[in-house]
């Protein structure tokens, strides 16, 4: 069996909606986790990953029908434990001997439900449940449509809830779990105790520290990269700025940085950038002043698909010429995080529609014969943020909210100006600077203007203007997937309305933009 130097869980994903969120519960108890397609585990790849425990995760399949998607039967031969989550302890039940029946989820008489549920304990005590519950009760997060209608051989009950009479079910002498309900949802409030008690019968270290992560990251990137030289893209935002950091403690002086101007940077961004990381982190920073180039090749555009694809393409010829310049480059560095690699990978029901072509440099390592380095694939943003804490970036580099590859192009919807863009690069110079005032900067998920490509009459010093006007926008949320508009006060809207419209010459009108994603999505192209 393959050594390893942590202790591994493996979560192998029946395509929840919500397994991610178990990876990211078990980071928070340092346990080091890899999420896995189920048709990709086979004996083989077991004996290779060698887990010190197993979860089964939810998902949308039926244990009852034939061709349900199910693990090798050795998962529960290889005596570690294995927890089964939902559609997981559906299948634990089904392959060890209970039993699970459809449910008609409508119509009444069914099992199924949909939300909020309470469990209580019917067991005295149990290593699972220590500490657990905070009353004589716990609230828990339900989302099923079949249920267990017989425990398996071995199996006992630990917990109830009104409609799941095996809410918890436990073989201890084995050390399987299998619950019903999905303990790594928010709405299950203290469902991080509940893991907690897992990886302790499982007897995990917690030895999944960033500290540890950095120095292994800076051992591979040595191994990976040789004496070559390594080029990266380096937009000033989180990701990129965190994998060049850590790059440039692993290899120094064979980083060279591309920091493209594009001319759709916000304000003082470029100058921002380049000293910050100049001066202060001593990286090679080519400043490749691309303005004219994009800004030439976007005049007349005005659809947000050809928008983004010339951009895209620009891009990649950008970064080709320049890795030209730099002899014997022979990697790529990219920001890639772990829900990228996740969402690349994960099983999928079914084809899905292209909403928008987000720009990417995805397709570059093959086109320009390099190979990747992308040393931060196995975290989440937060993650990153704190590695790069660790590495010495400064707060403010840390705590910014994402911007966009394509940046303002897709924030002044309809065709793109020099004088819009101007416009809207002192709007929202204006706007975050009141959210920094007001101290929201870091409540909100991402935050920024859109100049509208309409203009609107006003009356300013009795006079009349005619100018454009913009909206706010602002949302909270965890991964960019799902958004809500962030709840700002009337005084601030206000406040800030005036501000704008006083010190930017070109806006009358302010509106905020109160649309969640779905059904909008976060930008306005
Ligand atoms: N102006 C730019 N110059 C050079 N590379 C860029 C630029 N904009 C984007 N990139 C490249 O595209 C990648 C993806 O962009 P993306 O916005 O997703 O990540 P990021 O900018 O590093 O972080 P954040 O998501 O916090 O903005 C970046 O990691 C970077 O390599
Ligand atoms: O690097 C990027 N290249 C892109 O082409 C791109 N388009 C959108 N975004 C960012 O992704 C998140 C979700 O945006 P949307 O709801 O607008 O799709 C938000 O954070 C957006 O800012 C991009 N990031
Ligand atoms: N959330 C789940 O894992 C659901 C499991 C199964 N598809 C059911 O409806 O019962
Ligand atoms: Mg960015």
């Amino acid at each position: 069996m393959t050594q390893h130097t942590h202790d591994r869980l493996l979560i192998i994903d029946f395509g929840s909606q919500v397994t991610q969120l178990i990876a990211r519960r078990l980071r928070e108890l340092n346990v080091y986790c890899e999420i896995h397609p189920f048709n990709t585990v086979d004996d083989a790849f077991l004996d290779a990953f060698a887990p010190k425990a197993i979860i089964l995760s939810g998902g949308p399949a039926s244990v009852v029908n034939a061709d349900a998607p199910r693990p090798p039967s050795s998962v529960f031969e290889r005596n570690v434990p294995v927890l089964g989550i939902c559609y997981g302890q559906q299948l634990m039940m089904d392959m060890l001997g209970g039993k699970v029946e459809g449910g008609k989820i409508s119509g009444g008489g069914g099992t199924a439900e949909f939300g909020r549920a309470y469990v209580t304990p019917a067991v005295e005590k149990s290593d699972l449940l220590m500490g657990w519950f905070a009353t004589d009760r716990e609230q828990v997060w339900m989302s099923h449509g079949d249920h267990v209608s017989a425990i398996a051989p071995g199996f006992e009950v630990l917990g109830t809830s009104p409609h799941a009479p095996f809410a918890i079910t436990a073989d201890q002498s084995r050390n399987f779990y299998a619950v019903q309900f999905h303990p790594e949802v928010h709405h299950t409030p203290n469902g991080l105790k509940f893991f907690e008690n897992f990886i302790r019968i499982a007897g995990f270290s917690g030895d999944w520290t960033m500290n540890a992560y950095r120095e292994e990251a800076i051992e591979k990137i040595r191994a990976t990269v040789g004496d070559s030289h390594v080029i990266c893209g380096l937009s000033g935002g989180v990701d990129s700025s965190v994998a060049a950091a850590l790059i440039h403690e692993a290899v120094g002086d064979q980083l060279t940085c591309v920091f493209v101007d594009h001319g759709l940077l916000r304000k003082n961004e470029a100058e921002e950038v380049v000293t910050m990381f100049r001066d202060n982190m001593n990286l090679k920073v080519i400043y490749a002043d691309e303005r004219e180039l994009f800004l030439g090749e976007l005049e007349g555009q005005s659809d947000p698909e050809t928008k983004r694809k010339i951009i895209g393409r620009l891009f990649i010829d950008v970064f080709q010429k320049y890795a030209n310049q730099i002899d014997d480059a022979k990697f790529l560095a990219q920001g890639t995080l772990y829900p990228d690699v996740i969402e690349s990978v994960s099983f999928s029901g079914g084809p899905s529609v292209t909403i928008k072509s987000h720009h990417n440099v995805g397709g570059l390592p093959e086109k320009m014969g390099l190979k990747l380095v992308e040393p931060l694939r196995e975290l989440f943003k937060d993650e990153v943020r704190v590695l790069g804490r660790e590495l010495g970036l400064p707060p403010s580099f840390i705590g910014r909210h994402p911007f966009p590859g394509p940046g303002l192009a897709i924030r002044c919807p309809g065709e793109i100006t020099r004088a819009k863009l101007d416009i809207l690069r002192e709007a929202d110079a204006v706007y975050i600077d009141q959210i920094r005032k007001h101290g929201l900067y870091d409540d909100i998920w991402q935050a920024f203007v859109a100049i509208l490509p309409v203009r609107t009459v006003g009356v300013m010093g009795d006079g009349r203007t005619y100018d454009f006007a913009c909206a706010l926008r602002a949302v909270t949320s965890v991964d960019g997937m799902t958004a809500d508009y962030y709840p700002f006060s009337h005084e601030f809207l206000g406040e800030t309305a005036t501000r704008i419209i006083n010190e930017v010459p070109g806006i009358n009108r302010v509106t905020y933009d109160i649309t969640s994603k779905p059904p909008g999505t976060i930008e306005w192209e």
